[in-house]
């Protein structure tokens, strides 16, 4: 198969076909000219677009000790960026990343609720992106011999434009990658129900998320069913395109595509996540540059079974139909997007279209 091939075969083409020899181009980690660390020896690259081709270099296990990630200002961000969607099946994504040698990922201080070393919070939560960039690489100053640090954070589909800013003023804005994998909208919205419904039954869970740091995930009333939620809250907030409208993919990825090169953004199917793992893993090692993994944790599918009052598992039919006319014309715009752009080679080409689930009637 192509992609079991893909990651090796495209590294060594990539390298030879920009003029660096695999040798060194493995060892050539993310540094710009402005940056003074003292604990690193290695070259000192200026931030042209060579970098995105040095940065796929690394491989995983062979994180050198000079394998560090800095920023123009001397401080440590992350240079892999996982920003959505949420309930797209990230988590699995992000701890299976997190679990490689060549990885690293937030840590967290005070109260914070640990799943922000997963997802960091820094560009959605409007509190934490006011104290500024070393509140932001306080959080991965552990990371200074990896090739890759990582936040996961799914909110972040919607902040291309804060994010690349940022990275522009602080440097690495031309070696980021970032990742985003779709999920079919109606079960993204079904499942990001489901969430916000558990979270607003399981008292326990409030009392023990930080309610100051972190964001509940919380219904705005306690909606009985999914219909309700629809007819109330979603459709509103999908049709005036609100901040909650994290289905609506084409809105967000048109402005990824404006502020990075297409080729470091990856898009990726929540469908073969759940279809095809391995395949799907080999995409991310591809695109990162990771080799295929060598006896580490892989990527599994692995669904959420946890059940609670008042989970729906699939939604009735005249609120799916209600749904998938909302999203018949983003999804078309979302296929034509892909289509006129394509992105990196291991992307999947075309982008599968979105299969709708089961429903009652
Ligand atoms: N390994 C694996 N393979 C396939 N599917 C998986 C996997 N892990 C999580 N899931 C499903 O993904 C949904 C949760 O997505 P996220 O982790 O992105 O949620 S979150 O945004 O971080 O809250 C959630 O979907 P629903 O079950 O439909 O709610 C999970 O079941």
């Amino acid at each position: 198969m192509w992609q079991n091939n893909l990651s090796l075969g495209f590294l060594i083409g990539l390298s030879f076909s920009f003029g660096f020899g695999l040798p060194s181009f493995l060892k050539n980690l993310v540094l710009f000219k402005e940056c003074n660390m003292p604990t690193y020896n290695g070259p000192v690259i200026d931030d042209t677009p060579q970098l995105w081709i040095a940065s796929t270099g690394a491989v995983a296990g062979d994180a050198s000790q000079e394998g560090v990630v800095l920023s123009r200002s001397g401080l440590i961000f992350p240079n892999v960026l996982l920003v959505g969607s949420q309930k797209a099946g990230t988590t699995a994504v992000a701890f299976w990343l997190l679990s490689l040698h060549a990885t690293c990922g937030g840590r967290t201080f005070d109260n914070e609720p640990g799943y922000f070393k997963k997802e960091v919070h820094f560009f959605d939560h409007e509190e934490r992106f006011r104290l500024g960039k070393e509140f932001y690489a306080r959080r991965f100053e552990q990371c200074n011999s990896s090739d890759f640090v990582i936040d996961a954070t799914p909110k972040y589909a919607h902040h291309a434009i804060r994010i690349a800013d940022f990275y522009r003023q602080y440097g690495g804005l031309l070696s980021l990658k970032v990742m985003m994998i779709l999920r079919e909208p109606i079960s993204r919205e079904l499942s990001a129900y489901n969430h916000k419904k558990a979270n607003s039954v399981n008292l326990a869970y409030m009392s023990k998320t930080n309610n100051h740091v972190g964001r509940k995930f919380l219904l705005k009333k306690n909606y009985t069913s999914f219909d309700e939620y629809v007819d109330e809250e979603l459709v509103l907030d999908l049709t005036t395109n609100s901040r909650n409208a994290h289905s609506l993919y084409s809105t967000h990825l048109r402005q990824w595509f404006d502020v990075l090169q297409r080729d470091q953004i990856m898009i990726l199917s929540y469908h073969e996540l759940i279809t095809d793992p391995v395949t799907f893993q080999r995409r991310v090692e591809g695109f990162l540059g990771l080799s295929p993994e060598r006896g580490e944790y892989s990527l599994k599918s692995k669904k959420n079974e946890k059940s609670f009052p008042g989970k729906e598992v699939i939604p009735s039919c005249l609120t799916q139909k209600k749904l998938a006319d909302i999203f018949q014309l983003p999804n078309k715009d979302l296929y034509a997007l892909l289509a006129q752009k394509p992105g990196p080679p291991m992307e999947q080409k075309p982008f599968p279209e979105f299969e709708v689930m089961p429903c009652y009637d």
